[in-house]
C-alpha cells in the first residue's frame, strides 16, 4: 500500500537558509499499514538558497538518534545539544557547497526533536505514548515527500545518509526514482538482516522491560525508562564500534581508581556508561523504540517483488559505500546493493578501525563519497 495525503495541500515556507530550525504542519498522513496519523508536524533546517527552478535541493538524512541539525555547533544560538552530525560537509565552499546547493534536513517521523513522535501531543491533549502507530522507513520517506511538495519541490538533486539515513536514502530512490537525481547510501542495507533485528529487538526489550516504561505511557508521570534506554544504548554503541578499536583503546583495563575485582568497572564499561548517559540527556525512549522498530521493518522489496526486483528497477545514479570494520552492515550486504542497482559503479569501501560509526567519524572518506554523489547530481540536473 502506498501512503497518501488526506488533507488538501497548503503551501508552506522553508525556514531561513542559515540553519534556523523551522516546523511545517503537513496534516494527516495515511501510513503504510493503513493507520491515519493526524496533525503531523515536521521539524527541518536548511542551508543555502533554493534555486529559481527549485532543482538544487540536497536531502541530508540522519541516522537513528540524529536530527535535523546536520551541521552547526553544539550549544549554538538554538542551544542544540550536539554538534552537527555531518559538520564540515555542508557550507559555503564545502563538498555540499551551499553556494550551489540548498541542503534540507528534517527530523524523522517518530523522532523526538520537533517532528511528530510518541512524545508529541495527540489531538486529545495527551502524549501519543503507546498509541503512536507502528511506522516504517517508507512512512518516513513519504512524510518528507509530502513536506517537500508543500514547499513546492517536486524533485531533489540528491539524497544522502548513513545507517538509518542510508536506509532512508535507498527507500527514497526506490519509492520515487523520478524525483531523485543521485543518492549516497552509506553503511545501510536494503532490508534488515536477522543479526540486526536480533541486536535491535533486544534493545527494544531492554526498554520495554523497564518498570518505568509503563507500557509506553510514562509521559507526564515523572517516570521514564532511563535504565532500559541506557542498556539499549550501551548495547547499540558496542555494535557501532570496531572490535579491535575497542580492545586497542580499553583492553581489559580498569577504570582507575576503580577495581573490577572489587566491584569496580572496567574502562570500557565506564566508556559505555558515558555514552548511555549522553543519550539519556538528549533522546526519548519512546522514539528509540519506534525508530528501532522502523529499522527492523525496513525492506525496500516489500510489495515490490523482493529486494532484487526493487533495486534492479531503480535507475538513480547511486554511490554505495561500506566500512570494512562495520559489524552491523558488513561488506557483502552493501556489495549486493551495489551489484543490484543498475546505475552504480560498484561498492566503495572505507578502511577504518572505527566500525559502523566511521560514517560519522571518517570525514575525508565521506567527503570523497559525497563529492562523487554531487557530481552525479550535477550531471542529472543537466
Ligand atoms: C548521524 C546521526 O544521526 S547520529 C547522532 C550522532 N551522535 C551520536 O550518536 C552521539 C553519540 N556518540 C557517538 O556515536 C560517537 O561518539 C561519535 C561517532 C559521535 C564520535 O565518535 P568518537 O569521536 O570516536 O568519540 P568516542 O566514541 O571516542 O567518545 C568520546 C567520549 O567518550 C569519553 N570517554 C572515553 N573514554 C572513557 C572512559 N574510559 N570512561 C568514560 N568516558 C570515556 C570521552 O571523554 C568522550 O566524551 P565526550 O564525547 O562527552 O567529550
Ligand atoms: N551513532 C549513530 C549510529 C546509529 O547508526 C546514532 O546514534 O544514530
Amino acid at each position: 500500500m502506498t501512503i497518501s495525503q488526506v488533507r488538501t495541500s497548503r503551501s508552506a515556507q522553508l525556514p531561513a537558509p542559515d540553519g534556523t530550525l523551522g516546523h511545517v504542519d503537513i496534516g494527516s498522513v495515511v501510513l503504510e499499514n493503513g493507520a491515519v496519523l493526524p496533525n503531523v508536524t515536521v521539524a527541518l533546517q536548511r542551508w543555502g538558497e533554493l534555486s529559481p527552478a527549485r532543482d538544487n535541493v540536497v536531502l541530508a538524512l540522519h541516522a537513528l538518534t540524529g536530527d535535523s541539525h546536520a551541521t552547526g555547533p553544539a550549544g549554538g544560538p538554538d542551544g542544540h545539544p550536539t554538534a552537527g552530525w555531518w559538520d564540515g560537509l555542508i557550507g559555503p565552499g564545502a563538498v555540499i557547497d551551499t553556494n550551489e546547493w540548498c541542503v534540507i534536513s528534517t527530523n524523522v517521523l517518530g523522532g523526538c526533536r520537533g517532528t511528530t513522535g510518541p512524545s508529541s501531543t495527540a489531538p486529545d491533549g495527551k502524549a501519543w505514548g503507546s498509541r503512536f502507530p507502528v511506522i516504517t522507513i517508507r512512512d518516513q520517506v513519504e512524510v518528507e515527500r509530502i513536506l517537500l511538495e508543500r514547499i513546492g519541490i517536486e524533485r531533489v538533486a540528491s539524497v544522502a545518509g548513513g545507517s538509518m539515513g542510508g536506509a532512508r536514502a535507498l527507500e527514497w530512490q526506490v519509492s520515487h526514482p523520478d524525483r531523485v537525481g543521485s543518492s549516497l547510501v552509506l553503511a545501510a542495507d536494503a532490508r534488515t538482516t536477522a543479526y540486526q533485528i536480533g541486536y535491535q529487538g533486544t534493545q527494544i526489550q531492554a526498554i520495554t522491560a523497564d518498570p518505568d516504561w509503563l507500557g509506553g505511557d510514562y509521559y507526564g508521570t515523572g517516570r521514564a525508562p532511563d535504565a532500559g534506554l541506557g542498556i539499549a544504548r550501551r548495547f547499540a554503541h558496542l555494535s557501532y564500534r570496531g572490535e579491535a578499536e575497542l580492545d586497542d583503546r580499553f583492553a581489559n583495563n580498569a577504570q582507575e581508581p576503580e577495581d573490577p575485582a572489587a566491584g569496580g568497572r572496567f574502562a570500557v564499561q565506564s566508556y559505555l556508561d558515558h555514552q548511555a548517559g549522553k543519550l539519556l540527556g538528549r533522546f526519548d525512549a519512546g522514539s528509540y523504540v519506534t525508530l528501532t522498530q522502523s529499522l527492523n521493518l525496513h525492506d525496500v522489496g516489500r510489495g515490490r517483488g523482493g529486494v532484487d526486483a526493487a533495486l534492479g528497477a531503480c535507475p538513480v545514479p547511486t554511490v554505495v559505500a561500506a566500512i570494512d570494520s562495520d559489524q552491523l552492515y558488513p561488506l557483502h550486504t552493501l556489495g549486493k546493493i551495489a551489484d543490484d542497482l543498475p546505475n552504480c559503479r560498484g561498492l566503495q569501501v572505507i578502511n577504518s578501525p572505527f566500525g559502523h560509526d566511521a560514517f560519522l567519524i571518517e570525514a575525508d572518506a565521506v567527503v570523497a563519497l559525497m563529492r562523487e554523489t554531487m557530481d552525479l547530481a550535477r550531471a542529472s540536473r543537466g
